[in-house]
């Protein structure tokens, strides 16, 4: 069994310049895996010649995932990049100590939420791991959470820029840009509001005077505080630190946040752009909300097409892009050698986009598939969106829920009507004005048609798509788009309201008043 090592090669970049050039983030090893379906590791070169490997096959997948699982650890530039923003935390934890954080918080995440009904991604995110509302956060800190938080994930492509090179070359204290001081500073503030937070919480909870403002359910930090002195009485282990605590909580609000924020705005991409899908998933929304005007967990997870729906999402557009690691020892798998120190790629929607899995239509979006899953599809390791064995996302119910209650808000009362495209080559000359428009819809020839792609990015998501009311209803889109879409608009910082209409633009219908809902 052999792998393959990939041609055109840049002397000092490898192939590290084609993957930043590249249409998407993913488009460079989706085009060498199909052209090298049968070999389990696809081998090419990274910068300054280091040569690494991309994990191409099922059975590999399931060797480095599960088998192997912790004699693979994640690289120290993989640390330096995504640690920087997500913090160390349990995404970096290795051997003994991820195995005991992991029994550990996981925890909250196990039990299903019932009352997230029309909350933000980024609020849900502030009630379940901090225990607060972020919103109410704005009377004690001059800049919000939300605000510190999108500065340091969403940075200007200078910014974007120093941070891949910091994660190869140390540069971040030495670089006096602008862009650069911008994110030291909110990356600093957003540490101190956390760590103020974790402090107090500590203190109400020694005091007794902690009221849990948000139900019974514990949020992760106090679960994580409480459980610290449970093991501390329990085994004498020290508790954990504060700053160990503050990693953590950045790993669960990065991790739980942006993907599913992703995830959401693609759904959005997918019901603008295909209305079967969209008419038949409001059919069901519609009768369920009619039998089940307040629906639990349970009942939620019941509906078949929206389960579908949710999971064609995330295969399609997966939006967890890369999970790189590296071999902690010489191994060999699946017949390959691999020398200790080898970089080794997980590439999350490799094998969702792979036509010998999935048939000759795997990029098209199509909900029903899910419903005849035989030979290669039925494998857990075809659908990686969270990964598999001890270091699969430990939120994925969280999240599956998450995307679905948001869906069911949105599709039973609005209908999207199209993605709207101004075509910048038939702009009038200096005048501004648009001349011609492209309405995206009916059926998708290629992933993310229409809308560009960040890229480099630590997720998949689209960039710049705003949403708006279509003409004729403008007024009132405008008013309801704000009462119900906060959640999308404002948390995200993604889809944002379109005011130049200078990039692609969901365009929403006026509030669908038939039915009782
Ligand atoms: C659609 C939404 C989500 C997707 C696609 C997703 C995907 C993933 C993936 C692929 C990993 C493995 C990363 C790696 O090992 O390199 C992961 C890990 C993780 N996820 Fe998620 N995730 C989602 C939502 C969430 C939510 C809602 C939470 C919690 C609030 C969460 C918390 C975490 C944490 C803490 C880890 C690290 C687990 C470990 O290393 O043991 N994720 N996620």
């Amino acid at each position: 069994r052999v792998s393959i090592m990939t041609d055109d090669n840049n002397v000092i970049l490898g192939q590290e310049l084609k993957k930043f050039r590249a249409h998407n983030p993913i488009e460079l090893q989706l085009d060498w895996s199909r052209r090298w379906p049968d070999t389990p590791f696809i081998r090419y070169f990274s910068i300054a010649g280091k040569e690494a490997l991309v994990v191409n096959s099922l059975a590999a997948h399931k060797a480095v995932l599960q088998t192997h699982v912790y004699d693979f650890v994640k690289p120290p530039f993989f640390t330096r990049l995504a640690g920087e923003i997500v913090g160390k935390g349990l995404l970096f934890a290795e051997g003994e100590d991820h195995r005991r954080e992991r029994k550990l918080l996981a925890g909250p995440f196990s039990v299903p939420m019932t009352d997230t009904l029309s909350k933000s991604t980024m609020h849900t995110v502030g009630v379940t791991v901090l225990g607060v509302d972020l919103d109410a956060l704005l009377s004690i800190y001059p800049r919000s959470f939300q605000e510190l938080y999108s500065t340091v994930f969403d940075q200007e492509p200078l910014g974007g820029l120093i941070w891949v090179i910091n994660a190869f070359v140390p540069i971040r204290r030495f670089v006096p840009l602008k862009a650069n001081k911008r994110f030291i500073q909110a990356n600093q503030d957003l540490r101190e509001m956390l760590r103020d937070i974790v402090e107090k919480r500590n203190a109400d909870l020694r005091d007794g005077t902690f009221v849990r403002e948000m139900g019974e359910s514990r949020d992760l930090l106090t679960y994580m505080l409480e459980e610290s002195v449970l093991q501390q009485q329990q085994t004498g282990r020290e508790p954990w630190a504060v700053d160990d605590i503050v990693d953590h909580l950045l790993n669960f609000t990065a991790a739980g946040h942006e993907t599913t924020a992703d995830a959401i705005s693609w759904g959005l991409y997918v019901l603008s752009t295909t209305h079967e899908i969209q008419d038949q998933l409001r059919t069901e929304i519609r009768a369920f909300l009619m039998s089940h005007p307040e629906p639990t967990y349970e009942k939620i997870n019941g509906l078949p097409y929206l389960h579908n729906f949710t999971r064609e999402l995330l295969r399609v557009y997966s939006p967890a892009i890369t999970s790189p690691r590296q071999a902690s020892k010489d191994i060999v798998i699946e017949g390959v050698y691999i020398p200790k120190g080898t970089q080794v790629d997980l590439q999350i929607s490799l094998m969702h986009h792979r036509q010998e899995i999935w048939g000759p239509d795997a990029s098209n979006f199509n909900p029903d598939r899910w419903n005849k899953l035989a030979g290669d599809s039925a494998s857990p390791y075809a659908f990686q969106a969270f990964i598999q064995g001890p270091r699969m996302c430990p939120g994925k119910n969280f999240a599956m829920i998450e995307i679905k209650v948001m869906l069911i808000e949105l599709v039973s009362k609005w209908r999207f009507l199209g993605i709207e495209r101004w075509d910048s080559a038939v702009m009038g000359e200096g005048s501004g004005e648009k001349k011609e428009r492209d309405l995206l819809v009916g059926g998708e020839e290629a992933v993310g048609r229409g809308v560009k792609l960040a890229n480099p990015s630590l997720t998949f998501r689209p960039e710049g798509l705003s949403i708006r009311g279509g003409s004729e209803t403008e007024v009132i889109c405008y008013k309801e788009v704000f009462q119900y879409v906060p959640l999308i608009l404002l948390a995200l910082g993604r889809l944002r309201y379109n005011d130049n209409q200078s990039s692609p633009a969901i365009i929403l219908s006026e509030r669908d008043w038939a039915g009782t809902f």
